[in-house]
């Protein structure tokens, strides 16, 4: 059985959904890392990780690499990550090399453990995938002179917060949540699905010995702990509309009694009237609103949902804090990208536009590198290049973040306003500004306010609905101000630097999700930019998860998005451009060999 292949200069890594004995073992990687042509052995992981490290050592620019590990949900891209991670704490251990795997030790396995802390607490359980990270992230290893592991740094991007207050249908919550409930005994609730409580069970002693291992003491878990389990009782405070509309929502008793305040170490009075109602300033005077009861439900679920995005922000810090080395210990580095696969669900928003957006980027950049490796090879052979019609997707990236006027600048512009979002509005304006553009469309007969917008892997239909509120993200001040007087020493801490937004904030000034999502993605993109990709394809043979099995169908169409030829006949084009304009017929296969050969490989 084939689990690898190469495609031009991507790597193809199918997903056995199963451990395949010895295919990652300690004698592979030495095998690998000390082969004099490790290109000539069957395609691997290792391959594609000894060659970023040995292009590190030959020092020609960019010295810097970058591997990419791209595929939809459940193809293996977090598994490929922590390979690629294991790999280089092997075979770049700055203490004693390639002994036993017990000499992965100090640094290399501080940077190993960040990997079940940050999945506790940014995977779960999802249709697709039942450890599914919930987050982006690239990984820099560092590397000194000798390209030692002396280091590592996590940027992690757009964590799924939305799913701390509520999960799509028979999908679940952090898998954190789980761990704890388990180790408090509560495990009722798990008993419907008890293959996933042994999972829980195992990784809990994991997530805590990784904790100890970063040196995040006794005082810091329990406080975590304490938050983490005064987000699930949050979750069960109830309202129900008062008789008198000049006064809150009422509270049944057990909500009353809600243990979360005493967990978040805030005044019980204080947080069931933050929740409930909303302070008004006018100049110098306040004025006291009560919320509706929709209104009350929001704000709860946004206060667990930002309580939980501060404490994962706060966790990666301090691994960054715990793995980062110092700025003139390391030289060069070996960057690795995780990143959400392109989504397209039943119902879509604003979640699935960034992530689908991001995917734009990376094929942006993975096309021109492609192009350039292809233009090199031509000119080095003698031959005469010209510009083929490639899936350009410039197009729909300028739909979507173009200036002055593109999807972005209209939602923010939105989202900007000091009024609530109404669905059609935004709609109108999208249709009026947009129309010209090929890549966005309307369903003239739906009832639901969408867009639709052509992707390089297809076309997504997106609800409107929601989208402007999530793109503000707001979060009552009232309660930010109350979590900085909390006295839960982690609490007061990660709310400290928060600042308690003025909601008649107007202007630019505003920092929406989708502009704090776009800077930080053009930071990566400049990062990539500056460093020699290694692009691995991840692919899953099937849609359910099942070992050994091999959908023929599946695997046709995920290998042409992946390798972008997703319409055939784009693929022709691209075929007879470069036959004619370089007039050498044995290239005539080009791409279509690349996609023919994947396949072929896999069988
Ligand atoms: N090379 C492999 N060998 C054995 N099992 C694998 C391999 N790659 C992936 N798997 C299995 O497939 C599951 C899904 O892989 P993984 O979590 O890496 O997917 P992913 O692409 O990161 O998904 P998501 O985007 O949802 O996070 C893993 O939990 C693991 O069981």
């Amino acid at each position: 059985m084939v689990f690898y292949t190469h495609a031009g200069c991507t790597l193809v890594a199918l997903n056995p959904f199963q451990p395949i004995p010895d295919l990652y073992s300690l004698d592979v990687m030495k095998e690998y890392h000390c082969a004099p042509q490790p290109q000539e052995f069957k395609p691997h992981i290792f391959i594609m990780a000894e060659e970023a490290y040995r292009n590190v050592r030959g020092q020609l620019e960019p010295v810097n690499q970058s591997l990419v590990v791209s595929g939809e949900s459940g193809a293996g891209k977090t598994w490929t990550s922590r390979c690629l991670m294991n790999y280089y704490a092997t075979v770049a251990a700055s203490s004693s090399v390639l002994k036993s795997q017990d000499t992965v030790e100090r640094i290399e396995r501080r940077v190993l453990d960040s990997n079940p802390i940050m999945e506790a607490f940014g995977n779960a359980c999802t249709l697709r995938n039942n450890n599914s990270s919930r987050f982006g992230k690239y990984i820099q290893l560092q590397l000194d002179r000798c390209q030692l592991l002396v280091g590592a740094s996590v940027q992690t991007y757009l964590l799924e917060k939305t799913r701390v207050a509520c999960q799509p249908a028979s999908e679940r919550n952090f898998h954190i949540f789980y761990q704890v409930l388990h180790q408090t005994q509560k495990s009722h609730v798990f008993r419907v699905r008890c293959i996933v409580w042994f999972v829980f069970k195992d990784s809990f002693v994991e997530t805590m010995d990784a904790m100890v291992h970063l040196g995040i003491d006794k005082e810091k878990q329990q406080q975590i702990f304490r938050i983490l389990a005064g987000i699930l009782h949050l979750g069960n405070v109830r309202f129900s509309p008062s008789t008198d509309e000049t006064q809150p929502c009422n509270l049944d008793e057990k909500s009353k009694g809600n243990a979360s305040a005493e967990l978040l170490h805030v005044s019980a009075e204080e947080l069931l009237t933050c929740l409930r109602v909303r302070t008004l300033k006018a100049g110098k005077q306040s004025v006291l609103k009560p919320c509706s009861q929709a209104e009350c439900s929001v704000r709860r679920d946004c206060l667990a949902k930002v309580i939980y995005a501060l404490i994962f922000d706060w966790l990666v810090t301090f691994i960054n804090n715990s793995i980062c080395a110092d700025r003139s210990t390391w030289c060069n580095f070996i960057g690795v990208l995780d990143v959400y696969g392109f989504e397209c669900f039943r119902i879509n928003n604003l979640e699935q536009l960034c992530i689908n957006y991001a995917n734009e980027k990376l094929q942006q950049h993975f096309v021109a590198h492609y192009l350039r490796a292809q233009q090199e090879e031509y000119v080095s052979e003698g031959l005469e290049w010209s510009f083929v019609k490639y899936q350009d997707n410039q197009s729909c990236l300028d739909l979507l973040e173009g200036s002055p006027i593109s999807v972005f600048s209209l939602l923010n512009e939105e989202s900007r306003l000091n009024r609530a979002s109404d669905a059609r509005t935004l709609k109108l304006r999208l249709e009026k500004e947009l129309c010209g553009n090929a890549n966005i469309s309307w369903d003239r007969f739906s009832t639901v306010p969408h867009f639709t917008v052509a992707h390089y892997a297809g076309r997504v239909s997106y609800q409107i609905e929601g989208m402007v509120e999530k793109n503000k993200d707001p979060v009552p001040p009232e309660l930010i101000s109350l979590f900085q007087e909390s006295e839960n020493l982690l609490l007061h801490q990660i709310f400290a630097d928060k600042e308690a937004q003025n909601p008649t904030t107007k202007g630019l000034g505003k920092v929406t999700v989708v502009s704090k999502f776009k800077n930080s993605l053009e930071s990566l993109m400049k990062i990539l930019h500056a460093t020699t990709p290694h692009y691995t394809r991840c692919i899953k043979p099937n849609p359910d998860c099942k070992p050994m099995t091999f959908k023929k169908e599946e695997v046709q169409a995920l290998t042409r998005a992946l390798l972008c030829v997703a319409p055939e006949e784009e693929c022709v084009t691209f075929v007879l451009c470069a036959a004619v304009r370089s007039s050498c017929s044995w290239r005539l296969v080009g791409l279509w060999k690349l996609f023919t050969s994947v396949l072929l490989a896999f069988q």
